[in-house]
């Protein structure tokens, strides 16, 4: 038996249910020490295609990290007070912050225009002021994910294990991440980081969800509506399509 396709649908049989979706720029947030780096490294190495921007900073380079291998050149690039100061001026960042005495960081922000403009999807490694900072600026392209330790013991002694926090800079890097934690409620997700390789898997998993969403997927959106019945109401038997005609 041949199955015929309603009127409206015959000249549409051919047409691709799938679409490929605008940009994500994921944002793993919270306080430093939680492992958003470590992930970010892993997700690149097991993803090549997925997006990485240097932030710039004016702050000195950190040593390698021992046990991660996180190295800061990955994903900073430094420059001095007077050539930040000259990206503010020409507006070339996308945000930026002073977020210790002495030093600044912020986002360049034309490589973002260019994900854009690709649709490819960036990951950001950020805390919750950088993050609100560029939710400000993409509103629709920016999602939240907080990173949290397992508690608050773990965070301490994951700080404790960098080389980099020595002495008063490990105190006011923990105490900063205290004050990370009262912006939880702004982001979009929560993900509490026992396991690297388990928190990865549920970070593609939100990626995978955000792209899945019909606001980021313009022509597939088109694509349907140009296929939609304007006579159908939600939701009635009419397997013939006819019911129309009775009324
Ligand atoms: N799930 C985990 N289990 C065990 N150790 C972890 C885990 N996640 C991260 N670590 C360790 O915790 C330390 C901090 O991780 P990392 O540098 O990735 O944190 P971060 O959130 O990026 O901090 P910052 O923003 O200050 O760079 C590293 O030594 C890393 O190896």
């Amino acid at each position: 038996m041949t199955v015929v396709p309603p009127a409206h649908i015959a000249d549409h049989m051919t047409t691709e249910l799938d679409g490929r979706s605008s940009s994500v720029f994921l944002v793993l947030s919270g306080p430093g020490g939680t492992g958003k780096s470590s992930l970010i490294r892993m997700w690149r190495k097991a993803d090549p295609d997925i997006g990485y921007v240097k932030n710039v900073t004016t702050r000195g380079r950190r040593p390698a990290d021992p046990v991660s291998g996180v190295d800061d050149d990955d994903f900073f690039d430094f420059v001095s007070r007077e050539r930040f100061r000259e990206l503010v001026e020409t507006d070339q960042l996308a945000q930026w912050v002073n977020p210790q005495e002495g030093y600044y960081s912020g986002t360049p922000r034309q490589p973002l225009l260019d994900a854009i403009a690709q649709r490819r999807d960036l990951l950001f490694d950020y805390t919750p002021q950088l993050y609100l900072n560029l939710q400000r600026a993409f509103p629709e392209q920016v999602v939240g994910v907080f990173v949290a330790p397992p508690s608050m013991e773990v965070l301490r002694e994951r700080l404790t294990g960098r080389t980099s926090g020595a002495g008063d800079k490990l105190q006011l890097k923990f105490n900063m991440g205290v004050q990370d934690l009262s912006y939880v409620d702004m982001h979009r997700y929560h993900v509490t980081n026992h396991d690297l390789t388990e928190t990865l898997e549920t970070l593609r998993g939100i990626l995978r969800a955000e792209k899945s969403r019909l606001d980021r997927l313009p022509e597939l959106r088109e694509r349907y509506e140009a296929m939609k019945d304007r006579r159908q109401m939600l939701f009635y038997y009419d397997p013939a399509g006819t019911r129309i005609d009775g009324i």
